[in-house]
């Protein structure tokens, strides 16, 4: 893929701080020291508590939306749901910036009823759009249609009138290197990482629910990318990840090998 970079060679000292909003990324260093040859150029943020790499997080992201209310009059952050960001978002709910001029979408949804426990919608309603950000106007992905497919062709036209570039885009991972609903094993992926659509539809058969997410095209359209990973299974993947290999069998390559600016938030 054009938008994609080849992997880079091993680089230097350690250094665990965010990019300053705007700033290309700094070469970083491998955690602990490991083989970096054919990792990809990001910046690791590695804290060995979860609340502090949560912390400082909302910070790097609120900075960020804040620079770009102030550059541009609107911020767009992408968010996406999982287990992951369910500390994360009432820390940014209780940061004060313009959240009126804040845009949020979501990189993906699961096609369940928007108060279902497994909904993304309904974790950003519950955790995120309160307190501060109560006034912050969210685009949901899922739709009232009865699959992703019949809900595709609206949400392209919702999802494409966001002010793109995308100001901050937060990813997840899985085990299996999805990210956003980009999964290796649904037969959607080629056209996911191939297509101009905003939104694609997709049925993964190694995950439960239908779903829509962005597609690489739309991931990669930001000005800054953070990838926020807990645990050491998955600091595993992102190794393997941050190597040469296809992006369709490790679909967080793609947004690692953006031009983007990207950032891995990383803790234990
Ligand atoms: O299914 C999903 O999973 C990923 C990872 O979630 P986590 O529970 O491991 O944090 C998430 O990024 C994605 O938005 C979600 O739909």
């Amino acid at each position: 893929m054009t938008s994609c970079r080849p992997g880079r060679a091993k680089q230097a000292p350690r250094n665990t701080t965010a990019p300053a909003p705007g700033a290309r990324p700094q070469r970083l260093p491998w955690p602990n020291e490991m083989d970096t040859a054919g990792m990809s150029e990001v910046n690791w943020v590695v804290r060995d508590q979860r609340d502090t790499l949560m912390r400082d997080l909302a910070a790097d992201i609120c900075a960020r939306l804040h620079g770009a209310i102030q550059q541009r009059g609107i911020a767009f952050l992408a968010v996406s749901g999982g287990s992951t960001v369910k500390t994360l978002f009432p820390l940014l709910a209780n940061t004060p910036i313009d959240w009126a001029h804040v845009r949020i979408g979501l990189v993906d949804d699961r096609w369940v009823d928007e108060f279902s426990a497994d909904s993304n919608e309904r974790l950003v309603r519950e955790l995120l759009l309160q307190n501060k950000a109560v006034d912050a106007q969210f685009v949901p992905m899922k739709t009232p249609h009865a699959s992703p497919e019949a809900g595709v062709a609206q949400r392209n036209q919702d999802y494409a009138a966001l002010p793109w570039p995308c100001d901050v885009m937060l990813l997840g991972m899985g085990e299996d290197a999805h990210t956003a609903s980009l999964f290796p094993c649904s037969e959607e992926l080629g056209r996911a990482l191939t297509t101009d659509d905003v939104v694609v539809a997709v049925n993964p058969t190694t995950a439960p629910y239908a779903r829509m997410s962005l597609s690489l095209a739309s991931v990669i359209n930001s000005r800054y990318i953070v990838v926020l990973t807990c645990g050491a299974s998955k600091r595993a993947v992102l190794e393997a990840a941050l190597k040469d290999g296809p992006v369709a069998d490790m679909p967080i390559r793609g947004a690692l090998r953006a031009t983007a600016p990207c950032a891995i938030y990383y803790a234990p």
